[in-house]
């Protein structure tokens, strides 16, 4: 059992004798066990007492519920929570207890009603809300269910389609959608909402207003045969859309079984499948990511200090090429006025005008309306110089990887930018140091590493130096939020945390083509794992300059762990640079779609006879299993000198770089994580048998070798305080 409590409930009876019922844990309220224990407490005191005639459930400090408490799952998976009876909670509290109860209850939604919580409110009788309220079952995304009856009740209240969509999707609904669709009953200002949730209460009780139990609702629901339609058609595109994972397929056999057996035989089924998915591999790690997530903001030494972010009024943004311009996008979505600095004119319309094709991209698709996008690119100026750059609180360099001119654009910009001002470069790969070494502002020089295109991509690697102030690193944090990124605190290093641990990757994909491996499967083998692309399908996609010009980097400062290939530079050489020029690894056609090229052996066996290598039979022949591990293994050893030389702080920051930024399927829970799930003795064991065959880039480092000494996890903290940062 937890050792302290958690949250709780408390009731209030008011003269008109309606039993408010609040939940309160906070910051979200989430259902933890205490929580659900005093609620049943409290339910059960309100239907016993004679002054109560109807029940109002709602949330503390404008919050219904965030859902069940996500850490429960973690303590039963790790067994230091006893499990409660499979149906306790969904049929014996939330249904028979309240659902059945024979006094209304209404729940009073304002802020939001997630997973649990919306489940929690539609097995009360109505449901009022505040405007702008989330709903959602966003159960699937942490891979559990919606297990407190929402696999039965929300489409017996939206519909099946609708419910469906809303649970496979994770997405969650406003109040004014879920007042038309039927989930909300009315929407009413927030300073009203109680007391209409009252009167409704007392109406439902005094049979003014229908008394409604959602889970014996019928009309909403299609006809059996249809709904079998809808069903057959949802499972094969989840078995489509998420082939590794097992818990949609088991929402939409709870669903189903609803459907076709009626609710109650429902609710026991999605009661078995919900304590059946808590034990998947794959919910493990995605409730690992949920938590991990949340931890890349608290940087030890840094967050802890009780340093206020200041506020950015203005934000200065240098180069409006791809980068600068989807940095400028992003931050004037967010309302920051936003000043993009180019060296002609022809040069800053072109940079004004992507910014704009990435709003009107989001008009097209009806996610903006045109008052909105007019709002917004107001928030834009372009300049040719530095003058406007007096008042910024904030600068972002995303010129050309080259040093000298960073060095000089930052000598400037301490000459005209506000002592306060931040000054943060968006590179990829050049020494912060470096960049900042003719100026004497080493304290406010920090790294602001967004991700192509910026806009879009959630990742910020927030990279600092020895000298940049722990002040600096909080305001950085607080802008990342703001624009919805989930930023990550590095150290400063070549390729800093993702483009460094994932370098091995395509090196190791590289390696395998020019000994034989068909560049083709190890694409699929890698899709099939979960990566968005294989690796030759991501070098076309970054195009042959950008992958030449990392390398190098890479090769100048790890030289001892670098495979060097001919395959891309003899691509190159014929004008075949990736997906931009038509042709890299695939052939593309107008739509750009990738299509195999036989051309491709051509380059291959060049690079293989200008490199002295040959065809290694057993390579030729590897399993998509062996591929997986030769390529991701490699991946593991770096993540591991990352952590190692503390230019992570933590290894689940690692896990959160790797799925934000490079697409590490988030069901294996992040490098680290999956390398853990494997074990580190297995994965040393297969480095030193490559190293010993292929040579220096498969040896495992001395961190790995180690923890594997010890049988110890990769993630575990580091023994030392050994951190550089
Ligand atoms: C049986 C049931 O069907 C199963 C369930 O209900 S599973 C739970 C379903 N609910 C969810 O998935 C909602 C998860 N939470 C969220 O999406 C977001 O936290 C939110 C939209 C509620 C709020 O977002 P935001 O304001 O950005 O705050 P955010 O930083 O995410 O969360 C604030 C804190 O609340 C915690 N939290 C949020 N929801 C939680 C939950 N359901 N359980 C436990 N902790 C939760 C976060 O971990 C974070 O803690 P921290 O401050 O210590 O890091």
């Amino acid at each position: 059992m937890a050792s302290r409590t958690k949250g709780k409930t408390t009731i209030e009876v008011g003269g008109d004798g309606v039993a408010v019922i609040t939940l309160i844990n906070p910051p979200v309220n989430s259902l933890s066990f205490d929580v659900l224990d005093n609620l049943k407490s409290n339910y059960e005191e309100a239907l016993s007492r004679n002054d109560v005639k109807a029940i109002v459930i709602t949330g503390a400090k404008g919050k219904f519920s965030g859902g069940f408490d996500i850490s429960g799952f973690g303590e039963i998976q790790k067994g230091t929570r006893k499990e409660p009876k499979v149906g306790y909670i969904s049929i014996d509290i939330i249904t028979d207890l309240l659902e059945a109860a024979r006094k209304p209850s209404v729940a009073a939604i304002d802020g939001l009603a997630l997973g649990g919580g919306l489940e929690l409110s539609m097995a009360c009788h109505a449901r009022i809300s505040a405007p702008g309220a989330q709903l959602g079952l966003p159960e699937l995304q942490l891979g559990v269910i919606p297990g407190f009856g929402g696999t039965q009740r929300l489409p017996r209240l939206v519909g099946l389609t609708k419910a469906l969509e809303m649970i496979l999707t994770s997405k969650p609904v406003k109040a004014e959608e879920g007042h038309s669709l039927g989930l909300i009953d009315a929407v009413v200002p927030p300073a009203e909402l109680l007391n209409a949730a009252r009167r409704w209460a007392l109406d439902i009780a005094e049979r003014r207003k229908p008394w409604v139990s959602s889970v014996l609702k019928t009309d909403k629901l299609p006809p059996l045969g249809e709904a079998r339609e809808i069903l057959k058609f949802a499972k094969e595109q989840t078995r489509k859309q998420a082939p590794n994972m097992k818990h949609p397929l088991m929402c939409l056999e709870a669903v189903e079984v609803g459907i076709v057996s009626g609710p109650r035989a429902g609710l026991q089924k999605e009661a078995e499948v919900g304590a059946q998915v808590v034990r998947l591999d794959t919910t493990k790690s995605l409730i690992h990511v949920f938590f991990s997530q949340r931890g890349t903001s608290k940087v030890p030494g840094v967050t802890d200090r009780g340093l206020v972010p200041r506020k950015i009024k203005k934000v200065a943004i240098i180069g409006g090429g791809l980068m600068g311009s989807g940095i400028a996008t992003a931050l004037i979505l967010s309302n920051y006025p936003v000043v993009l600095k180019e060296v002609n004119e022809k040069f800053l319309e072109a940079g004004i005008g992507r910014v704009k094709a990435n709003l009107q991209s989001r008009v097209k698709k009806g996610r903006m309306s045109q008052e909105k996008f007019e709002k917004t690119m107001s928030l834009l100026k372009g300049s040719l110089d530095y003058e406007s750059f007096r008042d910024v609180d904030m600068v972002i360099e995303a010129v050309i990887e080259n040093i000298s001119l960073k060095q000089q654009i930052f000598a400037d910009l301490e000459k005209y930018c506000p002592q306060h001002c931040i000054l943060a470069s968006n590179t990829s790969t050049i020494d912060l140091n470096k960049i900042g070494e003719r100026t004497k502002s080493q304290d406010r020089i920090v790294g602001a590493h967004f991700f192509s295109p910026a806009h879009v991509m959630p990742l910020l690697e927030i990279v600092r130096t020895d000298h940049t102030s722990a002040q600096v690193i909080v305001d950085l944090l607080d802008v990342g939020k703001k624009i919805k990124k989930t930023p990550v605190v590095v150290g400063n290093c070549t390729g800093f945390a993702v483009n460094r641990m994932f370098f091995p990757y395509t090196q190791a994909a590289m390696f395998l083509a020019e000994h034989g491996t068909d560049p083709y499967l190890i694409d699929r083998a890698a899709s099939k794992f979960g990566m968005p692309m294989g690796p030759f399908r991501l070098c076309d996609l970054v195009g042959f300059g950008v992958a030449i010009a990392t390398a190098t980097q890479f090769i100048e400062n790890f030289p001892e762990r670098t495979n060097k290939s001919m395959i891309i530079p003899l691509m190159q050489e014929d004008k075949r640079a990736g997906e931009a020029t038509g042709k890299g690894f695939y052939l593309y056609d107008d739509k750009r779609k990738a299509k195999p090229d036989p051309e491709l052996k051509k380059y291959i066996e060049k690079a293989r006879s200008m490199s002295g290598v040959s065809v290694d039979p057993k390579l030729a022949k590897l399993s998509e299993k062996e591929i997986i591990e030769m390529m991701f293994f490699p991946v593991v050893n770096e993540a591991c000198r990352v952590f190692a030389e503390g230019i992570a702080v933590k290894a689940s920051d690692l896990d959160i770089a790797g799925i934000m930024g490079m697409g590490f399927p988030p069901y294996r829970g992040g490098i680290m994580h999956w390398a853990d799930s494997i074990g580190s003795k297995y994965i040393h064991s297969k480095l030193d048998e490559w190293s010993k065959s292929y040579g220096d880039f498969f040896v495992p480092c001395a961190f790995l070798a180690e923890r594997a000494s010890k049988g110890a996890p990769l993630s575990a903290p580091l023994e030392q305080a050994r951190s550089r940062l």
